[in-house]
């Protein structure tokens, strides 16, 4: 056994979270991909089973009511929300990431717009976002007859000034696992006078966000990651609870409403978070998003973040003992402070890298141009995965130069 192979043996033993393991369906493959797609926890089923055959087969509409559908996306909002650092009452789920996005920035700029007036004609994005953010902000911006810059986090506080009315960035980057610092990120775009919306997809679940400690203004996440809701699973919005009452929706639907069975033909918005809902929620993955949460019981995202900093610092440490010099370079920051729970490596021959890699039994996904991605959901992965990915990867590297 290699000295890698009892550190991670040592390192199991001592992992407070292993046990969490069992509360997945997983099998012998290596699962990096948490960061697509969270494994399945095994509550989930006979809960889905229990919403489709009795909740809908038996009790059908009344379950409107007695099953809880109607207030599951405020009620699941609030199980989110110790997970992101924010009071109960401010995060409604439904809709996928990029529709809360679309909400989030155009009433961002509205408000900006209420506080500041028309001179606030530019919405600053973040130049590296995934693109489905990049696409909505432009579309948002032209919608409010706002410009889009897109700038790098990096040069967010250069471009800040008077003429700023909203930033859209993203607390993880998605191809590199960077972590941008929304502490002092949001503090920039305030001083400014501007609102922060942040796209926490690649950080909720993973790390502490801090949501109500540092002041974000909206905020807007997927589930399936690392919070394991499945797949199309729905998004959520934050709205800061100062902002609530002028939250001003671009999609007030009859669900945002103040009373929606009242069936008005006016639109007066319901108080709270819960203007940021719109239609009909989708229940059947609303309820096994539900489920999947249960597994956090009893586990602080405090661990998780210490557990998935040694997942990443023991990968970094066993590619480089076993994968030959110059075949990878790692593109996550080495930096705590700075890594997400993911590790990129950028690597000649990527996309045909991870296809041997998958066919080995080590899964994680390969992102354009060059990037292997390797995610590290500390709720289910172990430091033996870790040793077993590296080693393959060694592995699939050393034949592919031998051919
Ligand atoms: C940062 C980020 N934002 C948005 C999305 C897409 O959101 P959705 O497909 O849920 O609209 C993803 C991944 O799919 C993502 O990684
Ligand atoms: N949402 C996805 C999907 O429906 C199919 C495949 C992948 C995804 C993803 O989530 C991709 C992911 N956001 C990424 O960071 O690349």
């Amino acid at each position: 056994m290699s000295e890698l192979m009892t550190k991670a043996g040592a390192l199991d033993a001592a992992d407070e979270l292993a046990a969490v393991r069992k509360q997945f369906v997983l099998d012998e493959v290596v699962y990096l991909d948490g960061n697509s797609l969270g494994a399945l926890p095994a509550n989930v089923p006979g809960h889905v089973e229990d919403v489709v055959l009795r909740q809908w087969g038996r009790l059908r509409i009344r379950s409107w009511d007695e099953s809880g559908w109607w207030t599951a996306p405020e009620r699941i909002g609030d199980r989110i929300a110790p997970l992101v650092g924010a009071a109960p009452g401010q995060i409604v789920v439904g809709d996928s990431t990029s529709v809360n996005v679309f909400k989030a920035l155009v009433a961002a700029v509205r408000m900006a717009e209420s506080s500041a007036g028309p001179g606030r004609d530019e919405i600053l994005v973040d130049a590296t976002t995934f693109p489905t953010d990049g696409y909505i902000a432009e579309s948002a911006a032209r919608l409010t007859g706002r410009t889009l810059r897109p700038v790098t986090p990096a040069e967010v506080p250069d471009a800040l000034g008077d003429r700023t009315a909203a930033v859209l960035l993203n607390h993880v980057d998605y191809r590199t696992g960077r972590l941008h610092d929304l502490p002092s990120l949001t503090a920039a775009v305030h001083a400014a006078g501007a609102l922060a919306v942040w796209d926490l997809c690649h950080s909720a679940g993973a790390l502490p966000v801090g949501l109500d400690e540092h002041g974000v203004d909206l905020a807007v996440g997927c589930t399936y990651k690392y919070l394991n809701g499945g797949p199309g699973s729905p998004a959520y919005l934050y709205v800061r609870r100062d902002l609530q009452d002028r939250f001003d929706s671009p999609l007030p639907g009859w669900n945002s409403h103040a009373d929606p069975f009242g069936m008005r033909g006016d639109f007066t918005p319901a108080e709270g978070a819960l203007r940021g809902r719109v239609g009909t929620p989708d229940i059947l993955s609303m309820l096994a998003l539900e489920a999947a949460l249960e597994v956090w019981e009893g586990v602080s995202i405090e661990a998780v973040r210490a557990k998935s900093l040694a997942l990443t610092d023991f990968f970094l440490e066993c590619v480089g003992a076993y994968v030959p010099e110059g075949r990878v370079e790692p593109v996550t920051p080495v930096a705590h402070a700075e890594r997400g729970s993911q590790v990129a490596l950028r690597c000649e021959g990527a996309g045909d890298v991870m296809k041997a890699l998958i066919e080995r039994g080590v899964v994680g996904d390969f992102r354009h141009p060059d990037v292997l991605r390797f995610g590290f959901t500390p709720l289910y992965v172990g430091f033996a995965d870790v040793e077993r990915a590296a080693r393959v990867l060694a592995r699939v590297l050393v034949e592919r130069a031998l051919r």
